[in-house]
């Protein structure tokens, strides 16, 4: 198999990196069914990359169908450790325009039938989540596309994660503005809980399409007009993930953040009590941890 460390999860309208060359497609098999697509392993500016379509080319899967734990873990069998998302947003902020990029720093939870662990039966994990995009890929992430020049982007945000798959009422839409919601889409979650029990880095380019239904002098938000503004946004996205490619360090144990050693006190269960079929099964993820 071929590897990367770093994955790019494409949301709507990212279905393919057009810059990566010496492609190839793997298959991968997870304890937890099939991920979202083929994965496509290549080279972005010189540098290898994973890229996963969430919702598989074509746009076939519904956000609360989306096989999160088969696509993290299939990247962490890769060899991923940085994981970048591409996610379309509604825009709850006047100043958020559509076409706007936003590098955003927390999440709300909405949704309402997600699983949102790995962890079953066996073992209990319970990992820090205070602040769930990694600041050091979120800073790389922000100082890269901010070079871009012709795209505004927006430092931080708070990402509200609804269950959808329609689009929120224009009394939800006010409500989280009113409790200070920045930007609003179904997939952040639980995408970043499962990065961050995988140990991988997790940031966004959130893409702003639409300024949702809240705004009294714009249309409602459409399919029609997330796809338009989407063409623009996703350029620019391109744009980033060529140039953010180069600096994302080769060796992530020099670098000082907490996402590598997320499960490091995060497992509760007495060693000798997990058993050994759960030891097995989870290997990829706690095998360093149980010796
Ligand atoms: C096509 S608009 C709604 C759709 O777009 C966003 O997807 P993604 O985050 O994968 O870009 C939003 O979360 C919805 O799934
Ligand atoms: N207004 C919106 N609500 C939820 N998800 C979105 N994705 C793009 N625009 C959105």
């Amino acid at each position: 198999m071929p590897r990367a460390t770093i994955g790019v999860i494409g949301g709507s309208g990212l279905y393919r990196m057009e810059q990566m060359t010496e492609v190839e497609e793997v298959k991968v098999k997870t304890p937890f069914g099939d991920p979202s697509d083929v994965i496509t392993i290549g080279k972005v500016a010189g540098v290898p990359m994973a890229f996963l379509p969430r919702h598989g080319r074509g746009h076939r899967i519904n956000p609360s169908a989306i096989p999160v734990r088969a696509n993290i873990w299939a990247l962490k069998s890769l060899g991923v450790e940085w994981v970048i998302s591409v996610s379309a947003v509604g825009s709850l902020r006047e100043e958020i325009a559509p076409r706007d990029l936003v590098i955003p720093d927390q999440i709300f939870d909405r949704t309402k039938s997600r699983v949102n662990s790995f962890f079953e039966q066996g073992i209990v994990v319970h990992c820090t989540f205070a602040d769930p995009f990694c600041p050091t890929l979120s800073k790389l992430l922000l100082e890269t596309a901010r070079e871009q020049g012709d795209v505004k982007v927006h430092a931080g945000g708070t990402y509200v994660c609804m269950e959808g798959p329609l689009f929120s009422t224009r009394a939800e839409s006010n409500v989280y503005r009113k409790l200070g919601m920045d930007i609003i889409g179904m997939t952040a979650l639980p995408e970043a809980k499962l990065a961050r029990e995988a140990e991988l880095c997790y940031a966004m380019i959130a893409c702003a399409t639409d300024y949702d239904c809240w705004h009294t002098s714009e249309e409602s938000v459409t399919v029609e007009m997330v796809i338009n503004n989407l063409s623009a946004n996703i350029a620019n996205a391109q744009h980033i993930l060529q140039r953010v490619a180069e600096r994302i360090p080769a060796e992530r144990s020099h670098v000082n953040c907490d996402c590598q050693h997320a499960l490091a006190n995060a497992i509760m269960t007495d060693r000798a009590q997990i058993p050994q079929a759960v030891k097995e099964r989870y290997s990829l993820l706690i095998g360093k941890y149980m010796s």
